[in-house]
């Protein structure tokens, strides 16, 4: 059932030096054929007077080799950022997707999988099997509906979506015509009665819901909607509420919506003040953390303080960013959470998926899909008796989205209308242009000459790169504003980030001339040529430096950006000589200032990539696409990525790339292997 050149051991080996595996994963399948090997020699005493054929068939060298090559395509499956690996998506002809194929696996796929099913090391799941009976049954990998798992991820994906399942079956707060009435109040009935409010809509959804998932794009009111939530809930009873996010800017960013919500909210109940008590307003909480920070960092551990056993303590917590939010840390968040606890997750359910294994809030979407590809619609699925609940309670017929099957579709509400973007600007346009994979359509927008958008196309000469050098300057005279402010003595380290984060460039992956090293390193050229940066030491006044690692002990994180600057304001307050510190801005917006020194390890970032700059927003972006990409690099260009950058930017996005390169990306869309959408919604 196997046939190779070398023994799979030995391909092991020039797999991970053609980079096809890496070397963890050479490991870990050795480690794993171990284990294989170790139970059989078990098996073999146990049944030393066992003549049965299947016995002897899994000693031949072929099943061991078929079981090793098994592994390691697993945990390459892993560190592509799937879940698991679909026995049906493996090339048997060229397992390893080499240039010549050095082994075939010669049984077709339902073979294999029947094959697989009868390893001592791989645990079945039949459709009677419990959770718990799998993990009792410790196997390192288990094969569930033709998918392999490692039997941890097994674990957080089953865990999730019963979680997930089960709290979308409880009600939230007790709906009364008091609830309506407010609810009346909060969202005046729209001029057009044939539009649907979906904020209204969504409030209603996650006042009567354990589990709300209010996604949308960028603008369509998520936000909005939470605050006119939250206050709502406010109104009936104190509530422990936390708002969280993935990464600090992100949190930070939460924060200021809220606010910023708040005050808008206070204007317009005013003249409501008589029916509505406004100063419950006060009980919304405005400060977001981390989720790291809630869930409670034990310093030099990879476990938190808060987990099953000791749970938070908190009556509803909203997740913001939620696409960001990976697999094992959903499931950290859900396994933490009280039994009587309620959950909001916001998100976009069309950005980049998260960095780490799995695509969870696309998965919980993946339902309200008819079809997979890009083109099809979205489409609510209620259960009739919950349209006729939300119905009664916004006064929208919702019998039109009814479902026989709703699963857990009662929770999901989806935000459409983009209320940053006006309907005929071109970032706007782009986005959804992009989002649908429509190719005319973004060639369109792009001939149409919005003055949002601006495209640079790639100019190779001999002498160099036109359309790079176009870019820079663009960077330079984005970034002088703030080197500038850096100077003056009276500006604040909020001044100046604020300034820094007018503009960013982010590139689609981080090696070579056109990814995140060899921008930076031109920006940095660009900035001295123009005597911005006058120095060749490595912290210097005005270096923008993100962190690549956790510092716990510090309280920087993986993402977190900040700026060295001169501590003027300790020199103000002792007389001393004023230093370099990097400055962070912290969730709550205050300043965490740490010694260069000291920081844990760091890149200069005047780019950065897209995955990084998830969660934040910019009011100029400029995109770079490579100008050649290899095999490799065109599988991580995708819409979502283009999606993502295009949407951090609110004032003025910019591309640097190659027509053919933008339109590839633009029609590839992220396949992540995961069970969790069937799980939800089959
Ligand atoms: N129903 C509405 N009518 C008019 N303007 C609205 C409405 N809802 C939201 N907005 C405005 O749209 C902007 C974006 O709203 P909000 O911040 O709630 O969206 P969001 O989905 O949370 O955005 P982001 O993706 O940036 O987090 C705000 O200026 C808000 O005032």
């Amino acid at each position: 059932m196997i046939q190779s050149t070398q023994p799979i051991k030995d391909l092991l080996k020039v797999w991970e030096v053609e980079r096809l595996i890496t070397p963890l994963d050479r490991h870990f399948a050795l480690e794993l054929a171990l284990v294989h090997q170790q139970q059989l020699t078990a098996l073999d005493k146990s049944h030393s007077s066992d003549n049965s054929c299947t016995q002897s068939l899994y000693k031949e060298d072929s099943y061991s080799e078929l079981f090793l090559l098994t592994c390691a395509l697993l945990s390459k499956q892993l560190s592509q950022q799937h879940t698991c690996l679909p026995i049906k998506q493996i090339v048997l002809d060229n397992p390893m997707v080499e240039q010549v194929s050095n082994c075939q696996i010669t049984c077709s796929h339902d073979e294999l999988t029947s094959l697989l099913a009868q390893f001592a090391c791989i645990g079945l799941v039949s459709p009677e099997s419990q959770v718990e009976q799998v993990a009792a049954a410790a196997t390192p990998i288990v094969l569930d509906c033709g998918d392999l798992y490692l039997q941890r991820y097994y674990q957080f994906e089953t865990q999730v979506s019963d979680t997930l399942i089960q709290l979308s079956k409880e009600p939230g707060s007790q709906v009364s015509p008091a609830t309506k009435a407010s609810l009346d109040i909060l969202f005046p009935a729209p001029d057009d009665v044939t539009v649907f409010d979906w904020q209204k809509i969504a409030t209603a959804t996650a006042f009567s819901k354990k589990l709300a998932v209010i996604t949308g794009g960028p603008g369509t009111g998520k936000t909005t909607t939470v605050t006119k939530l939250l206050f709502l809930l406010t109104q009936e009873s104190p509530m422990t509420i936390r708002l969280v996010a993935p990464t600090g800017k992100a949190a930070a960013r939460l924060s200021e919506s809220i606010k910023a919500s708040k005050q808008r909210l206070k204007l317009e109940l005013a003249p409501y003040a008589h029916q509505i008590n406004l100063d419950s307003l006060t009980r919304v909480p405005e400060e977001a953390s981390t989720l790291h920070r809630l869930l409670g960092v034990i310093p030099n551990s990879h476990k938190f303080r808060h987990h099953k056993d000791n749970p938070l303590r908190l009556d509803l917590l909203v997740v913001d960013e939620a696409s960001m939010v990976d697999l094992p840390m959903m499931h950290k968040v859900l396994s933490a959470l009280p039994s009587h606890a309620r959950l909001i997750l916001l998100g976009d359910q069309d950005q980049l998926a998260s960095v780490e294994a799995g695509a969870v809030l696309a998965d919980i979407c993946a339902g309200l899909k008819a079809r997979s590809d890009a083109q099809s619609k979205w489409q609510m699925r209620y259960s009739a008796g919950y349209a006729q609940t939300l119905s009664t309670l916004t006064s929208f017929d919702l019998s039109l989205f009814t479902s026989e099957s709703p699963k857990i579709g009662d929770s999901l509400c989806m935000l459409m209308h983009s209320h940053r973007f006006k309907g005929d600007a071109g970032i706007g346009q782009l986005a959804a242009a992009v989002n649908n994979s429509d190719k005319a359509g973004i060639m369109q927008v792009w001939q149409r000459g919005y003055e949002e958008l601006l495209w640079i196309e790639h100019q190779k000469t001999q002498s160099g790169n036109t359309g790079l050098d176009q870019l820079l300057s663009l960077a330079v005279s984005h970034y002088k504003r703030y080197l500038e402010l850096a100077k003056d003595n009276t500006a604040t380290a909020t001044d100046i980030i604020d300034s820094y984060n007018e503009f960013r460039i982010l590139c689609a992956m981080r090696a070579g001339e056109y990814g995140v090293d060899g921008i930076n390193l031109s920006v940095t050229n660009a900035l001295k040529q123009a005597k911005l940066i006058t120095t060749d030491v490595e912290f210097y006044q005005g270096r923008p430096v993100i962190i690549q690692s956790n510092d716990y002990n510090l309280g920087l994180f993986n993402g977190d950006i900040g700026l060295i600057l001169l501590d003027n304001e300790k020199s103000a307050q002792n007389g001393s000589v004023p230093r370099l510190m990097a400055h962070f801005i912290q969730a709550d917006g205050s300043i965490l200032k740490v010694l260069p020194a000291r920081l844990p390890s760091h890149d200069t970032c005047f780019a950065m990539t897209v995955h990084k700059s998830q969660g934040s927003e910019f009011a100029n972006v400029g995109l770079v696409l490579p100008l050649w990409p290899s095999l490799a690099q065109k599988q991580l260009l995708t819409k979502e990525l283009v999606y993502t950058a295009i949407t951090r930017a609110k004032q003025h996005f910019t591309c640097l790339g190659s027509q053919t390169v933008f339109e590839h990306a633009s029609l590839q869309a992220t396949q992540r292997s995961s069970g969790l959408a069937r799980r939800l919604w089959l």
